[in-house]
């Protein structure tokens, strides 16, 4: 039996306003947000030059609390900074990685490199029995000397690109580790953070991660204006 003082199917609940109430700058909405982060974050134990990237990562995920949660090393911001100044090429696990990057931050037109839809990593990831993601990282050999690494996805790449460097291949300049997730996530950004070799990372401890972070990390490090 219909209640008589139910709404009849489609009418709205409550009267729609014409217009809501929200900021529809959106130099005001990265203002705003940011300084929300800056007031609710505890950034005081981070290195100064990375607050700022902390805060962008933040604000690519809606989670203040990431900030007590990133693994760094301490010379992961000079490192990441001067390689993207040099031109450093910027390569990325995932296209949403890629897609993320702002290209007007860039200081020197870098190249984003992501492989991972190159129509040889089918082959290979059979070839090498592992993930796509993991196979793409063998068409970085001749991009890896010197690069910036961003890792927003895949747990299978960050371990794959620490095997490659244990065998030998080029370092990049600095990882950024962001894979997300329930398996393998937490594992492979421990093992970056104690790569034998001092290679200069940033990373969010266990289970968080994402491109968006990825993204965010290069982006922050690319241009130091908000
Ligand atoms: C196991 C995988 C996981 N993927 C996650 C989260 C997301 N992945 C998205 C998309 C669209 C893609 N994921 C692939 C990279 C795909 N994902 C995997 C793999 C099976 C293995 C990676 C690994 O374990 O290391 C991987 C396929 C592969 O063989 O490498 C993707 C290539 C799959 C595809 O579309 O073919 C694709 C990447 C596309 C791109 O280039 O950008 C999601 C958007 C899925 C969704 O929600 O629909 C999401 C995005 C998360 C993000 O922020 O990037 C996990 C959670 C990382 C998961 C691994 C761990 C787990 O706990 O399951």
């Amino acid at each position: 039996m219909p209640n008589p003082e139910s709404p009849s199917p489609g009418a709205p609940l409550s009267p729609v306003p014409a217009r809501y109430d929200y900021i529809r700058d959106g130099a005001a909405i990265y203002a705003r947000s940011f300084a929300i982060i800056r007031e609710e974050a505890k950034l005081d134990h981070l290195p100064e030059d990375l607050r700022a990237v902390a805060v962008r990562i933040i604000h690519a995920a809606g989670l203040v609390e990431t900030a007590e949660h990133l693994l760094f090393s301490p010379d992961v911001g000079t490192a990441a900074r001067n390689a993207l100044r040099a031109g450093a090429p910027i390569l990325c696990d995932a296209q949403m990685v890629a897609h993320g990057v702002t290209r007007a931050r860039l200081p020197a037109d870098n190249a984003v490199i992501c492989t991972l839809s190159d129509p040889a990593v089918p082959a290979l990831a059979q070839d090498l029995a592992t993930t796509r993601s993991a196979a793409a990282l063998e068409l970085w050999r001749p991009h890896l000397a010197g690069s910036v690494v961003a890792i927003g996805n895949a747990p299978t790449a960050l371990f794959y690109l620490l095997e490659m460097i244990a065998a030998g291949a080029p370092c990049p300049a600095a990882i950024l580790g962001f894979p997300v997730g329930f398996v393998g996530a937490a594992e492979s950004k421990d093992a970056l953070a104690t790569n034998p070799w001092n290679l200069p990372y940033l990373a969010v401890a266990g289970r968080r991660g994402g491109s968006a972070m990825a993204a965010a990390a290069v982006n922050a490090l690319a241009s130091d204006r908000e």
